[in-house]
């Protein structure tokens, strides 16, 4: 496990942002990525300095050793049921606070934990947050059993809603198809830009064989992007135009 002292310094900043919103007693959920892992770690170290007891639930297999290895104790999230808070990374953070997730994997878990939660709050690096969805593929897990077809039907249902033509990329890890934590597979898809993200959301998510789609709608409530200086920039609904317009570049990354 990586020292903290090495983290990036932007994730760190937007991790320790996020877990200063921690409190005693509380039900949470830990999110997946390298940015997750930076804000597993800080908060270990904060139930360890301050003795918290907390009640945790994982959204990966990786999330739920890295945490146990910290001592930190994972229990299901039905053992909990309703959480408090869900911190976790993201891909694509939009002005509206949809997001892309998935890059590791885990969009599936992800999202069922941000949605057994009264508040996701997003930590990310100034490179995640875009004017517009779309620029990194959009994940989508789909079931083994009948593959071929059900990469037709996203392909013939993208065409429809005129997104044609898009690559659809089977993930793989070492030249292997990737494996879910639920024993899915992942199909990748260059969507290029989202005009409708809610649109995009509702038609994959209706194909027989689609398991769920990275795209999260209106689940996220707050998010804290950090910057290489250490500082944070928080981003709300409320403010969401005046706080995340500085942050876009040129190139449609941010400053
Ligand atoms: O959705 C995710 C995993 O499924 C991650 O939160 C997302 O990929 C961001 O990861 P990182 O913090 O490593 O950039």
């Amino acid at each position: 496990m990586a020292d903290l002292n090495d983290a990036d310094p932007a994730k760190l900043a937007a991790a320790r942002a996020a877990v200063a919103l921690v409190e005693d007693g509380m039900k949470l959920g830990l999110g997946t990525g390298s940015t997750a892992s930076v804000m597993v770690q800080v908060l270990a170290e904060r139930v360890k300095a301050e003795g918290l007891r907390l009640r945790c639930a994982a959204t990966s297999q990786a999330t739920a050793d890295l945490a146990t290895s910290l001592g930190l104790s994972i229990e299901t999230l039905d053992q909990i049921g309703r959480l408090d808070m869900t911190i976790d990374g993201a891909d694509e953070i939009d002005p509206d606070l949809n997001l892309i997730k998935g890059g590791g994997g885990a969009h599936l878990r992800e999202k069922i934990v941000a949605s057994s939660s009264d508040r996701m709050v997003v930590i990310a690096d100034g490179g995640k947050v875009v004017e517009r969805l779309g620029l990194f593929h959009l994940p989508v897990e789909v079931l083994e059993f009948g593959l071929q077809g059900t990469t037709a039907r996203i392909k013939a249902a993208l065409d429809e809603i005129g997104l044609d033509g898009r690559p659809i990329l089977l993930r793989k890890r070492d030249d292997q198809p990737f494996i879910t934590d639920e024993g899915n597979l992942i199909l990748d898809l260059s969507l290029e830009a989202i005009p409708d993200a809610a649109l995009v959301n509702r038609t994959l998510n209706a194909l027989p064989g689609v398991v769920e789609n990275g795209l999260f709608i209106g689940l996220c409530d707050q998010a804290f992007v950090g910057r290489d200086d250490g500082t944070v920039v928080e981003l709300h609904h409320d403010d969401i135009e005046d706080e995340i317009e500085p942050l876009f570049g040129s190139t449609g990354e941010a400053n």
